[in-house]
């Protein structure tokens, strides 16, 4: 039976372009989620398998972060505008072209949510929260004597676009890891932790709310001021900030997940794109890394189980 060919499109979707701006200290984010979708004179790639006409995905995978480098972000309309106009022009074969782009919105975490201490003014300048934030978590048990109240939250996520490094790791073999001196640290926090109060032996019930706020709070702060040589230790510094500042929490526990963002390699194109200079990631979504710990207060017991995804 004779066949014809029908519409057809074509392109890489999905493409993460993160491009961080730095005007000094102040950086700025653009967070993208790029799909590009090409139409034109493609018969022949479907029909005789001759890929003349052919421009790879893969290429245009490498324009979207190029263009975020070259032109920057001003805005997803004008990238996208650039983008489309591109393919198009410089393409004999590409009659159409089709930018999909989501933007996911950043927020400066806000010297009131992470303490008045730091910086001095109202607006940290390198740390973002998501917008769209967590959601609070609770579990109470009781069994007749006493209750244990967990709290938490899921989907808290954060970014630093600087003040973290990671190396001097261990090398083998198979390790092809970059040591980075300055990468971006980004991760979604799940975290519970565990009041002290058993309703029992201690009558005097916390404030949940002020606790949970607070505990976010100082879960924040240490996000932003701690200087950071690993996802590890920035934990450790979240649950020990928790610990030694809320005395009704004795243990909290962490799932982070690494959201790695590789700094792309754009030097086929004669571009640098150095940390320093503002540079354009690509946002791995996975594998990622997944870092896990728990902090208690000494002497305290371990209770919150190892894997909470059930809790
Ligand atoms: O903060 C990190 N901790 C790791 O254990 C690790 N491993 C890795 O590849 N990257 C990172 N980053």
């Amino acid at each position: 039976m004779p066949t014809i060919l029908g519409h057809n499109q074509y392109g890489k979707a999905e493409n993460r372009v993160v491009k961080i701006t730095r005007d000094g200290d102040t950086h700025h984010i653009k967070d993208l989620n790029v799909s590009v979708a090409l139409s034109g004179d493609l018969d022949d790639v479907h029909l005789t398998g001759s890929n003349a006409n052919c421009l790879p995905t893969d290429t245009t995978k490498n324009t979207c972060f190029a263009f975020a480098k070259e032109h920057g972000i001003e805005s997803a309309e004008q990238y996208g505008i650039e983008l489309a106009r591109h393919f198009v022009e410089s393409q004999p074969s590409i009659h159409r072209a089709r930018i999909r782009i989501e933007e996911y919105s950043w927020e400066r975490i806000a010297g009131s949510d992470a303490g008045s201490k730091f910086i001095g003014s109202d607006e940290v300048k390198h740390s973002f929260v998501r917008k769209g934030q967590e959601t609070r978590l609770v579990q109470v048990t009781y069994d007749g004597e006493q209750f244990e109240v967990l709290s938490g939250l899921k989907d808290l996520t954060v970014m630093n676009t600087t003040n973290s490094e990671f190396w001097g790791y261990i090398k083998d073999k198979y390790t092809t890891l970059k040591e980075d001196y300055d990468r971006i640290l980004a991760t979604s926090l799940s975290t519970w932790w565990r009041h002290n109060w058993t309703g029992v032996d201690d009558e005097r019930t916390p404030n949940w709310n002020k606790s949970y706020e607070q505990s976010k709070k100082h879960i924040l702060q240490a996000f932003v001021e701690t200087y950071s040589l690993s996802l590890q230790q920035t934990l450790f510094q979240m649950g020990s900030r928790v610990i030694n500042n809320r005395s009704e929490i004795d243990e909290i526990r962490f799932s982070a997940p690494n959201k790695h963002h590789f700094r792309q390699d754009l030097s086929a194109f004669g571009l640098e794109n150095e940390a320093k200079d503002g540079a354009v990631y690509w946002a791995a979504d996975r594998p990622y890394g997944l870092i896990e710990a728990t902090i208690l207060r000494d002497g305290a017991d371990q209770r919150i189980p190892v894997d909470m995804t059930n809790l």
